[in-house]
């Protein structure tokens, strides 16, 4: 079938027969020859003593930095014998950094910006000129204030005030699934709650809204191709679907924003302060889910969670109440939900030691600085992958485990090393909604955790013989690889 096709394509009747080129075809093929052969012979990987040079043409080379940016930064210190490489992303050069001496550089030294190594290597963001918006406010002036707004809205008195509302929301999407049934946990589950933080109720509750967002916010992401990123004026595919979702975001955003601002009551909601830019959403639902399939598969450690969180529930509520789950736990207050659930933070922790092992970002805005003996240039890009450190076994034991006491006092695996636990940003930018996610991922824990019984179970309803792992090339959300994964579920507490 292919060799029929292939007689009738004209590309294959000129590839087949040299003789019958034309002298044009022959000026072609001779200088794709030379491009291969200059690049082969003038682009070579190379060795000057302290770094690796990838060599090879800059968009061939780095593909799979923008596709399949874990295994290809793995494969490349396996090349490299373990040592820092460089590698061109068109006129950008990018330095691949490992182990301790260069991790406390690299997220310390304050000329790497970490805003700038995401905002060109990784795009994604909404910026206003694909709105066709005209603003003297420019995309730069949003994200310097964006950190003060952000700090602000995560003030411990809104987040009081808003807890209770959070419960609600989630309670309401959980009716939704009965009191029996199978669920896949990698659902939107935390998308309203963050939503409900960030903007307003009349967008929170508006359920058609929600799902707009979602759909733009995903398409958005999606849009984040290793053509628009390299060639961001190329007007293929990627260019449109970015502009299309981010006009619908703005678009989406303003009717409300024209809503509060026409209302005659204000609010407190943060959507009058400002249009916080999308974060993230993903890396939040991830996390109690990933929580949720570790503790289905470690009895123990799910048992000694339950029970942290059945004594909270005790010390800071009524028992005899008849009140539902979400109202109980509504009254339990910040600091408790913040200090007395150890054994679930360090659950969370481990979690996010094995699913957190992605490429972190940088590039180098002031002077050139050395970093364990290489220098790096001003405008220089640098990239630290998590793995490097999370996924180490001469730090972390079987580091695929699952062991949240690895992290207990007389073992402290964490602290074998500086910066050995970056599952929440190390150095200068540690992570600014932390406190506000740990809080949304205890709240689902305890609504699942105390609300239902669960089980894992595969496609089949049995035990699954694998259970899933992150696809670590999945660089938003590191769903879960392998057979798809359930939780067999029963209400037990209303
Ligand atoms: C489970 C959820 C989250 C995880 C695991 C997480 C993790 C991280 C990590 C590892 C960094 C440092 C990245 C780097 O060094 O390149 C970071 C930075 C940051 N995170 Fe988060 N984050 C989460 C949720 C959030 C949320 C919900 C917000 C906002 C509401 C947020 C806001 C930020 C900001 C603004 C920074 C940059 C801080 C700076 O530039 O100094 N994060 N986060």
């Amino acid at each position: 079938m292919a060799a029929a096709s292939a007689s009738f394509s004209p590309l294959a009747n000129i590839i087949n027969k040299p003789s019958e080129w034309s002298n044009d075809v022959r000026a072609a093929v001779i200088i794709a020859l030379s491009v291969v052969v200059f690049s082969a012979v003038l682009l070579r990987p190379s060795y000057d003593g302290k770094v690796y040079d990838l060599g090879g043409i800059p968009i061939l080379t780095v593909w799979s930095f923008f596709t399949k940016r874990y295994d290809f930064i793995r494969e490349q210190f396996k090349n490299s014998g373990g040592k820092t490489f460089r590698f061109r992303v068109l006129q950008h050069r990018v330095i691949a950094f490992n182990g301790e001496q260069s991790r406390k550089v690299y997220f310390n030294e304050a000329g790497f910006s970490m805003s700038e190594g995401y905002r060109i290597l990784m795009g994604g963001a909404p910026e206003l000129k694909d709105a066709h918006v005209q603003s003297s406010v420019t995309d730069a002036d949003i994200e310097d204030g964006f950190i003060k707004r952000l700090l602000l809205l995560l003030r411990r008195d809104r987040i009081t005030d808003t807890l209770p509302t959070l419960l609600d929301d989630m309670h309401t999407r959980m009716t939704e699934w009965g009191t029996e049934g199978k669920i896949n946990p990698f659902s939107q589950l935390v998308f309203q709650m963050t939503i409900r933080m960030a903007t307003c109720k009349e967008l929170a509750e508006d359920r058609k809204a929600m799902n707009d967002l979602a759909k733009h916010y995903w398409a958005l992401e999606k849009s984040a191709t290793p053509v628009s990123l390299l060639l961001p004026w190329f007007p293929g595919p990627a260019k449109r679907a970015k502009e299309k979702s981010t006009v619908a975001l703005y678009n989406l955003f303003n009717s409300f924003v024209e809503r509060r601002r026409n209302a005659t009551v204000p609010s407190s909601d943060p959507i009058d302060l400002f249009i916080a830019q999308g974060d993230s959403n993903d890396t939040i639902i991830g996390v109690p889910c990933w929580t949720l399939l570790f503790l289905g598969s470690n009895p123990v450690w799910k048992k000694k969670v339950v029970d942290e969180l059945k004594a909270l529930v005790a010390n800071h509520t009524d028992t005899l109440s008849s009140e539902p789950l979400h109202k109980r736990l509504a009254a339990i207050p910040l600091n408790a939900w913040e200090e007395q659930l150890p054994t679930i933070d360090l659950a969370i922790r481990e979690t996010l030691r094995i699913t957190a092992t992605g490429s972190t970002l940088r590039r180098n805005m002031h002077k050139d600085v050395t970093v364990d003996g290489v220098t790096v240039k001003r405008g220089d890009f640098l990239t630290y992958q998590l793995a490097d450190v999370h996924l180490n076994p001469e730090i972390y034991k079987d580091p695929m485990q699952f062991d949240p006491s690895r992290f207990l006092e007389g073992r402290e695996e964490d602290r074998k090393e500086t910066f050995a636990f970056i599952g929440w940003g190390v150095g200068r930018h540690p992570c600014a909604g932390m406190k506000i996610a740990k809080l949304e991922i205890k709240l689902i824990l305890a609504l699942i955790l105390l609300g239902y019984e669960y089980e894992l179970v595969d496609g089949s309803g049995k035990y699954p013989k694998q259970l899933p792992t992150p696809d670590r090339n999945d660089i938003q959300q590191a769903r879960p690889l392998g057979e798809p994964c359930y939780m067999k579920f029963k209400k037990v507490a209303e």
